[in-house]
């Protein structure tokens, strides 16, 4: 497969040696100010740069038919728009706040758990995210999916940053050292805690994600998600 690289930092780099390690090949490194980008020579392009470029990055490869794996977080805003010109140009996207196996089965977890606490009115919930100081948005991306997997299955209408309230799911964002991505929710009542948590113990998950996410595209016309790539119920 041949791989053009939108945003070349710790992501690009690391989903680099991945997909070389796979038999793939990096036909692009494109950062910022990139001219003349070749997209006649990408199979797929990944993209993980930052919340100002992604939409132009994505948008330019589906008007040149070049399907899109996006992990950049913190452009959610033009999810939809981003959806339509996929459609539009007849071509074949997956966004992921997350691309790493575990976190996917956490979703999953989450959604469960947030299920069978809807019920218990005593318990009110909260979310915690721990990353790296360079991080440029928050709350994570992946925090937002969590937060929408107990929006969907329980009365809690929208998650604040450090705000809370009776429907509202307060999180918090910690910036810290080198840190690849904590994220901990808990359900909490006056005699105890319930508590998940999912812990990134470096990028290699997120980064082998995307490149599997990118092998699963080709040859497929439409939207996805991590469900469908790794066929989770
Ligand atoms: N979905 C997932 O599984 C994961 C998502 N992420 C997300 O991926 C994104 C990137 O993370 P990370 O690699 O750690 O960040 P980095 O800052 O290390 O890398 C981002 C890169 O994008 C470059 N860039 C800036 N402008 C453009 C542009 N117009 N086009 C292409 N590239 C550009 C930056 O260049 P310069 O430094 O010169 O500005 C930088 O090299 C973040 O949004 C992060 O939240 C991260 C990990 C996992
Ligand atoms: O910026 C990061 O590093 C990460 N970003 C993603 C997010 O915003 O959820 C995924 C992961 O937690 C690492």
């Amino acid at each position: 497969m041949r791989i053009g690289l939108f945003g070349y930092g710790k992501m690009g780099r690391m989903i680099a040696e991945i997909a070389q390690s796979r038999g793939h090949k990096i036909v692009a490194k494109v950062d910022v100010d990139a001219a003349d980008i070749d997209y006649a020579s990408m199979d797929v392009a990944i993209d993980f740069s930052t919340p100002d470029s992604a939409f132009d990055n994505i948008t330019g490869c589906f008007e040149n038919g070049v399907p899109v794996i996006c992990g950049t977080t913190g452009w959610l805003n033009q999810y939809n728009e981003a959806v339509e010109r996929c459609n539009k140009n007849k071509s074949a996207f997956i966004y992921a706040s997350n691309f790493s196996l575990g976190v996917n089965i956490f979703f999953e977890l989450n959604a469960h758990l947030a299920k069978m606490m809807s019920k218990l009115e005593q318990y009110k919930v909260s979310m915690e995210e721990i990353h790296h100081t360079q991080k440029l948005d928050a709350p994570s991306g992946t925090a937002i999916t969590l937060a929408e997997g107990i929006i969907n299955n329980t009365a809690y209408t929208e998650w604040q940053l450090e705000k809370s309230g009776d429907k509202i799911i307060p999180i918090t964002s910690k910036r810290e050292g080198m840190v690849p991505g904590t994220h901990s929710i808990c359900y909490e009542s006056n005699v105890d805690s319930i508590e998940i948590k999912h812990t990134a113990h470096n990028r290699e998950g997120f980064a082998l994600g995307a490149v599997i996410a990118a092998e699963w595209i080709q040859g497929k016309t439409g939207v996805f998600s991590m469900k469908d790539v790794l066929n989770l119920s």
